[in-house]
């Protein structure tokens, strides 16, 4: 079995050249962590030298995977400039002797780019951490694969991965050449998560640029194959990672996730706000949580109100997708690892979350 401090020994014979230091002393190896046999972990550099160290992440890499008993490995590259230091003068004054760089550069894409072989990019987003995002994700993949199509699901809540939990996944992704990470797969579905990589918890005390790293290798490096929608489970709001993917990636479209209340719906407006403001088109909205039938008296009570998300769509211009209902089942079943429509297709707290996942078949479909 591979041990840690083998792989840490390997790691230190990596020289960053820059620096004449060994990377793990420069204390450029982040998260490293081994979990039967996958070794992972972050290798964070000065973004003035990001375009450049492509062949140090890959000595790295390759240092690693050289040690008896590991049979994977992933190491991202992020770029992060330590405080204070970002703007410093160089130790030593490089003579200006007036030349350009005629080196030619490759051009970077502008725009946002297609994922190869993704038909279909899904954002699914909300303005509010807890409003059930990721259930309406899991649940949504689920049934978009059970209606036959290939559907991946990429859990881009860089802040709290809930995926690997709601899908019963736990092992972690193969890395079978430098640069290539292979989703893992339950329910017909195709996954990736951070929550794969590391440690429970770890990723929340990760800093802004590391988190982005992270999310743009796992949209570069992860060989989906062929899939007719892939799924991005967001974090909650509109920070980076939103504008990122939105500008970076081609986005089919949005589906906004809200509780009724009104403190969700202001949120959710935020969040439809941003994504018009970057040209990503709204697919519609979802009011979770809408209604509880409670088991005694089997009347239907609205604890978050009611109807709010369906106004809010209406006075907004966007399509509404429907509502889910609050049932015990459809947490049970996602702490369970089995979404309610993988663990009881026919319930009734199901219905919504196929109805969704077909009316997004359609708008999909009419998009061609
Ligand atoms: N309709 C529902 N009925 C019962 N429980 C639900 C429902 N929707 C979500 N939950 C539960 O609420 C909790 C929060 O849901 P979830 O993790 O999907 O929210 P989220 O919006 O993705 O949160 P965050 O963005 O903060 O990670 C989970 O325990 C989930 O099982």
């Amino acid at each position: 079995m591979a041990d840690i401090e083998a792989v840490r020994a390997a790691l230190s014979r990596i020289v960053d050249p820059a620096r004449g230091e060994d990377i793990l002393s420069a204390g450029m190896v982040k998260g490293l962590a081994v979990r039967d046999g996958a070794v992972s972990f972050v290798l964070e550099v000065d973004p003035a030298r990001a375009s450049g160290m492509e062949p140090l992440r890959k000595a790295a890499e390759a240092a690693a995977a050289s040690v008896e008993g590991v049979t994977g490995v992933s190491a991202i590259l992020t770029a992060h400039a330590p405080q204070g230091t970002a703007r410093q003068a160089p130790k030593m004054a490089v003579p200006d002797l007036g030349l350009k760089d005629f080196t030619p550069k490759p051009k970077a894409p502008e725009g946002p780019q297609p994922l190869p072989g993704v038909r279909h990019v899904v954002a699914i987003a909300s303005g509010k951490g807890g409003v059930g995002k990721s259930t309406v994700s899991s649940n949504l993949a689920v049934a978009l694969a059970a209606r036959g199509l290939r559907v991946g699901l990429l859990d881009a809540d860089v802040y709290g991965p809930s995926q690997p939990r709601m899908l019963g996944i736990t092992g972690r992704p193969s890395a079978p050449s430098p640069g290539v990470i292979l989703p893992l797969r339950n329910h017909g579905v195709a996954v990736m998560s951070l929550g794969f990589m590391v440690e429970e918890g770890e990723a929340l005390v990760w800093r802004g640029p590391m988190l982005m790293g992270a999310l743009q290798q796992m949209l570069a490096q992860v060989q989906w194959g062929t899939l007719d929608v892939l799924l991005i489970d967001l974090p909650p709001g509109t920070g980076d990672v939103q504008m990122t993917l939105c500008q970076k990636t081609e986005v089919a479209g949005a589906v906004i996730v809200s509780t009724p209340q009104d403190i969700a719906l202001i949120d959710a407006r935020k969040g439809i706000d941003m994504f018009n403001r970057m040209g990503t088109p709204i697919l519609g909205l979802v009011e979770n949580m809408a209604s509880f039938v409670c088991d005694g008296c089997g009347k239907a009570h609205h604890p978050f109100g009611h109807g709010g998300a369906r106004k809010e769509a209406e006075k907004l211009r966007v399509p509404f997708l429907g509502e889910i209902p609050l049932h015990l089942g459809i947490r049970v079943a996602g702490d369970a690892g089995a979404p309610i429509v993988a663990q009881k297709p026919e319930s009734e707290e199901a219905k919504a979350f196929w109805s969704i996942a077909d009316g997004l078949v359609a708008t999909l479909a009419a998009r061609g």
